[in-house]
């Protein structure tokens, strides 16, 4: 199979700094817990204005020292797929259920639940979040088939509600592959029933032009200031 990745021929990024991982993934978990339970919080006025305050003294200690949305974390790596700050699999995102996808054979496979942060109807998922959801699974599937590219088309069809706080199935595979473009389909099930999608899609990736992938990449620099991996790209099809 062609590879569409802009990194193929690059080397892997040394493994990040384990107390930073460390760090960042607790605090993506305590500001999920924290975003799932303020949605959810029936306490009285005063004490949410209370919470609101403490909150925002918190935030102002993070924002002591930020990056821009050029410069990638110190945890990321494009060419092994490491976002930590995926609105859907990154562990430091507190809106991500986060998800893990892993291949096992020619499928890419994902559970997770969902919570009332994801909410659209009442006690379940926002179409939207489905679509989050569908996009980052069927774009999983190609990179971890070595055929990155950006979503050019991606259509749902929604033939269930998606329950919350209810274990979910995700899958997906690639049925087409031409020059820069591969085609994906893939599904949202109930864990207890994986056979029955409640929401089922396709999507094409498109390896971006030259052109494009500087337009969208070309002033991105790794968090130590460097060129991001994959500038100098040539040709979107084999590089
Ligand atoms: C220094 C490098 C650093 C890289 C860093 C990357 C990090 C990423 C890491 C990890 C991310 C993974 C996240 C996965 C999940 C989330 C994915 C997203 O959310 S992506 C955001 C939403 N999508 C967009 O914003 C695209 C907007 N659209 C475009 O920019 C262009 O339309 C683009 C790039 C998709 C295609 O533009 P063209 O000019 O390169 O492509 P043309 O030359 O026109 O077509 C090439 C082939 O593709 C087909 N094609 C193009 N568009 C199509 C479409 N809509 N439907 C079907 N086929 C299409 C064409 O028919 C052609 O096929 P024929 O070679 O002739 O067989």
């Amino acid at each position: 199979m062609t590879t569409t990745s802009p990194w193929a021929e690059h080397p892997a990024a040394p493994d990040p700094d384990p107390d930073l991982q460390a760090a960042v993934t607790e605090l993506g978990a305590a500001v999920r817990d924290l975003l799932e339970t303020t949605v959810t919080t029936t306490v009285p006025a005063g004490e949410q204005a209370a919470v609101a305050a403490g909150v925002r003294g918190l935030t102002a200690r993070l924002a002591a020292a930020t990056r821009g949305r050029h410069t990638l974390s110190a945890l990321d790596d494009l060419p092994t797929f490491r976002r930590t700050y995926s609105p859907v699999t990154g562990v430091g995102n507190g809106f991500a259920p986060p998800v893990q996808f892993r291949r096992e054979g020619d499928t890419v496979v994902g559970e997770t639940v969902l919570g009332l942060r994801h909410e659209g109807p009442p006690a379940h998922c926002h179409g939207g979040v489905s679509a989050l959801l569908m996009d980052q699974l069927l774009g999983s599937a190609a990179f971890l088939a070595g055929r990155w590219g950006m979503t050019a088309h991606l259509v749902l069809t929604y033939h269930g509600a998606v329950p919350l706080q209810t274990p979910l199935v995700l899958t997906a595979r690639i049925t087409e592959t031409s020059g820069r473009k591969t085609v994906v389909t893939g599904g949202i099930a109930l864990a207890a029933e994986p056979d029955r999608e409640l929401v089922s899609g396709e999507a094409v990736f498109v390896s971006p032009r030259p052109e494009l992938l500087e337009l969208y990449f070309g002033a991105l620099t790794t968090a130590d200031g460097s060129p991001a991996p994959g500038h100098g790209a040539t040709d979107g099809t084999a590089l």
